[in-house]
């Protein structure tokens, strides 16, 4: 078996048959409601939620409270939305994705040292998802790093460590910022959620998906149908496409902006308002045209919080419908079962 898709795709294997091994081909969990994808034209006329971050932290109340009224509806009628105006630059977007793209380029040898291990170590980088429960492989390789509160970074490439750092910094003061605004979304006040989940200390974990290009992109799958596990993830990708989301039964791809960032609500977003802002399901689909690379950081509580609904957010009338759990517990779950849908939600729910 190939330790990494990447040097599967540059095989005579794949390059010469045309074909892909047949633990590739991706066929179960296709449920009817899944297959149903929207076509160019009716996606194109589905409006993607789309925030102003400038608009959000405007000093123009007028402006801000606009933003905040379409963050809210974007977290409790999608959980999917794109962020412009972010003031993250270009420079730093394509050095990190440069850097991402060297990483993958290292010898062997330098990767081999965070392969395996266990779901939470601090560094990991591997194929798929988790070889050790998947029936079906997906076409994507992966290097996962905590960058907060402790950063880990591997040594090499050179710079990769920096870039890294500085992006995460970024990553963090946007989430904080949109955290405000689903406070104000939800009725509270605007640290609400920083005092309840204690940000400053949060989990923040970083993700370097890689997708190469695959000579028969039908049949394998990405990141197949999954919610994420913190509050909010955000997505950065290179040039090519491939994330679609769920939304009214429907499977929407889509189609980011230049310079947008992707942000999805994470399961504990969802556990955090008792359902109200409830987790996106989404996914990533492979093409044949080039290497696809995206970057996920994702935010969450501390990892030894045990964490359930927030008190506000329950009522007689509205009881808590997810037990706490310890954060760590929770990712322990996740990852080590097979990526599917929100299975790793329904073991918390009550
Ligand atoms: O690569 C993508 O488009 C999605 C990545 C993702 O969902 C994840 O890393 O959790
Ligand atoms: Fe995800």
């Amino acid at each position: 078996m190939f330790s990494s898709v990447k040097k599967l795709a540059e095989s005579s294997i794949s390059s010469v048959v045309e074909s892909i091994p047949s633990e590739y081909v991706y066929g179960k969990n296709n449920s009817n409601e899944d297959s149903i994808i929207l076509g160019d034209e009716e996606a194109q006329n589905t409006t993607i939620p789309t925030i102003d971050f400038s608009q959000l932290i405007s000093s123009n109340p007028v402006d801000r409270s606009k933003a905040i009224q379409q963050l809210g509806y974007a977290c409790s009628h999608w959980g999917f939305f794109m962020l412009i105006n972010h003031g993250v630059s270009e420079t730093l977007r394509e050095e990190l994705l440069r850097a991402s793209q060297s990483f993958y380029d290292l010898p062997e040898e330098d990767r081999k040292q965070y392969e395996g291990g266990n779901v939470l170590d601090p560094i990991r980088c591997g194929t798929s998802f988790n070889l050790n429960v998947e029936k079906n492989l997906l076409w994507r390789d992966y290097l996962k790093r905590h960058v907060h509160p402790h950063f880990h970074a591997p040594s090499k490439p050179i710079d990769f460590s920096t870039i890294i750092e500085t992006y995460c910094k970024k990553s963090r003061e946007l989430i904080g910022e949109l955290l405000k605004g689903i406070s104000i979304s939800l009725g509270q006040e605007e640290n609400y959620i920083h005092e309840v989940i204690n940000c400053e200390s949060g989990f923040q974990i970083c993700i370097i998906n890689f997708y190469p290009p695959c000579p028969k992109p039908e049949l394998a799958m990405g990141l197949p149908p999954h919610s994420d596990h913190g509050f909010l993830t955000l997505l950065l990708q290179n040039e090519l496409e491939g994330l679609q989301v769920f939304h009214n039964c429907k499977w929407i791809p889509i189609h980011p902006l230049p310079n947008s960032f992707l942000v999805n609500t994470g399961d504990h977003l969802e556990i955090l308002t008792n359902g109200k802002y409830k987790s996106n399901v989404h996914r990533a689909i492979v093409n044949n045209k080039g290497t696809r690379i995206t970057i996920a950081t994702a935010h969450g509580p501390q990892l030894d919080d045990t964490f359930g609904p927030a008190t506000e957010m329950t009522s007689d009338h509205n009881p808590p419908s997810y037990r706490a759990t310890k954060y760590r517990d929770y990712i322990n779950l996740q990852q080590s079962n097979e990526l599917d849908k929100k299975t790793c939600l329904d073991h918390v729910r009550i």
